[in-house]
């Protein structure tokens, strides 16, 4: 156990700035995890702390101690890369108790090492292929015996680099609850690399957001969830998108340009007049059907649904309002069709709000298409959200 300290990490390599002044200070036994999209420099920064890669600025220190000049194998930390790596003539009980038998990290007897397997075995579902050789495994198998191989044997710091990324996603959703289940996990610090969101709120005591090399935030879940900095955390967080509507403040309310939008400025914000873009995540938005009453005293946005699609449990609206295409997630028993006129009730407790963008410049909606700098981000307006903190360990949803 052992808290990790990263001081103005600086990583280049020939024109690209991987890692750009990056600074986190990570606690005894917290499970952090760092998000960012692809590039964002998320391997990188856990090469460092494993010291295999010549920084060119900046330290890392571990338990209190710099590891400037400290070779890999002397820092005590366990890692589980994206490419997994297992000895192919040895079984997957072999695979997993080799680092046990290595004598690297202490003695353990035989029923040791076979209570050990066992423990970690069955959380990641594998028990049942402790005879097979790797090839004889899937790429999800493999990877999940790979990362046995790191949780079985204990260490100062886990460093675990997208571990689940080879999951279908049920699989992983499972994963996910038993992971922080398993004894050493839960006590060791374990920085935690993923560009998937839900693992993230789900997983992390805390989360770092990067992009292109650089800290964006770092909080819990619950407050990077309901206090993003910027529409670059908002966006990151959430699928389909959060919803932006451009919008001017005067008058202690915030309209869109044509009129459909018009609400209220939350006035725990204090928003000075001017323009400002509007956050609603789409799951926020209640919609209420033809024929059906909005609840009373609720703000309302009207509009026609544009398609309708199921996700599942649930539904996925794009609904048009004014200039506006609104993206609204509701239970599968909201009965609306394409082509209805609909309300769409906006809580104005979950609505964010974030400077404009800069003159000329419009955001075309994406569809998942843009790549992630294509956007361009605005900080938040107002400062931050302050709410009772009630973070759940499932995250904040
Ligand atoms: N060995 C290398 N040589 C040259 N450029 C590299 C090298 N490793 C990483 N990079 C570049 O550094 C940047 C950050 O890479 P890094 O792998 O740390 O990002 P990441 O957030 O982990 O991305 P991904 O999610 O795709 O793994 C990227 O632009 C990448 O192309």
């Amino acid at each position: 156990m052992a808290t990790v300290r990263i001081e103005n990490l600086t990583k280049t390599y020939e024109k690209v700035t991987a890692v750009d002044g990056l600074s986190l200070d990570i606690a005894d036994g917290e499970f952090f995890v760092i998000l960012g999209p692809s590039g964002a420099g998320k391997t990188t920064t856990l090469k460092s702390v494993a010291g295999l890669v010549d920084v060119d600025a900046g330290e890392v220190s571990i338990a209190g101690t710099s590891m400037e000049g400290v070779e890999p194998y002397h820092r005590n930390v366990a890692m589980a890369f994206e490419s997994y790596a297992l000895y192919p003539q040895k079984t997957v009980f072999d695979n997993l108790a080799s680092p046990l038998r290595s004598g690297r990290t202490g003695k353990y007897s035989a029923q040791d090492q076979q209570q050990r397997i066992e423990a970690v075995t069955t959380t990641l579902g594998i028990d049942h292929l402790l005879k097979r050789l790797p090839r004889e495994l899937s790429n999800g198998q493999r990877q999940r015996v790979a990362l046995g191989r790191v949780l079985v044997r204990t260490a100062d710091v886990y460093l675990l680099d997208e571990p689940l990324s080879h999951l279908d996603a049920k699989l992983r959703a499972a994963m996910r609850a038993e992971l922080k289940q398993l004894g050493e996990m839960s006590s060791t610090t374990t920085l935690y690399v993923t560009h998937d969101y839900q693992e993230a709120l789900a997983l992390g005591d805390r989360i770092a957001v990067l992009r292109n090399g650089r800290l964006v935030q770092v909080g819990t879940p619950y407050e990077i969830w309901h206090d993003p900095v910027d529409t670059f955390v908002a966006r990151a967080l959430g699928q389909p998108e959060i919803n932006l509507v451009d919008a001017a403040v005067s008058d202690g309310r915030l309209r869109s340009a044509d009129g459909s939008v018009d609400i209220p400025a939350p006035t725990h914000l204090d928003l000075p007049d001017g323009r400002a873009r509007l956050g609603i995540r789409p799951r926020d938005l209640g919609l209420v059907a033809p024929g059906q009453e909005a609840p009373a005293d609720s703000l309302v946005v009207r509009g026609r649904v544009k398609l309708a699609e199921r996700l599942g449990r649930l539904m996925e609206f794009s609904v048009e309002s004014g200039a506006q295409e609104l993206i609204v997630v509701a239970d599968s028993d909201v009965r609306a069709r394409e082509g209805d006129e609909v309300s769409l009730v906006l809580p104005l407790a979950d609505v964010h709000v974030f400077a404009p963008l800069p003159q000329g410049v419009q955001e075309s909606p994406d569809h998942g298409e843009q790549r992630v700098d294509d956007h361009v981000d605005t900080p938040r307006l107002g400062g931050a959200v302050r709410r009772a903190v009630t973070t759940t360990a499932g995250g904040p949803r």
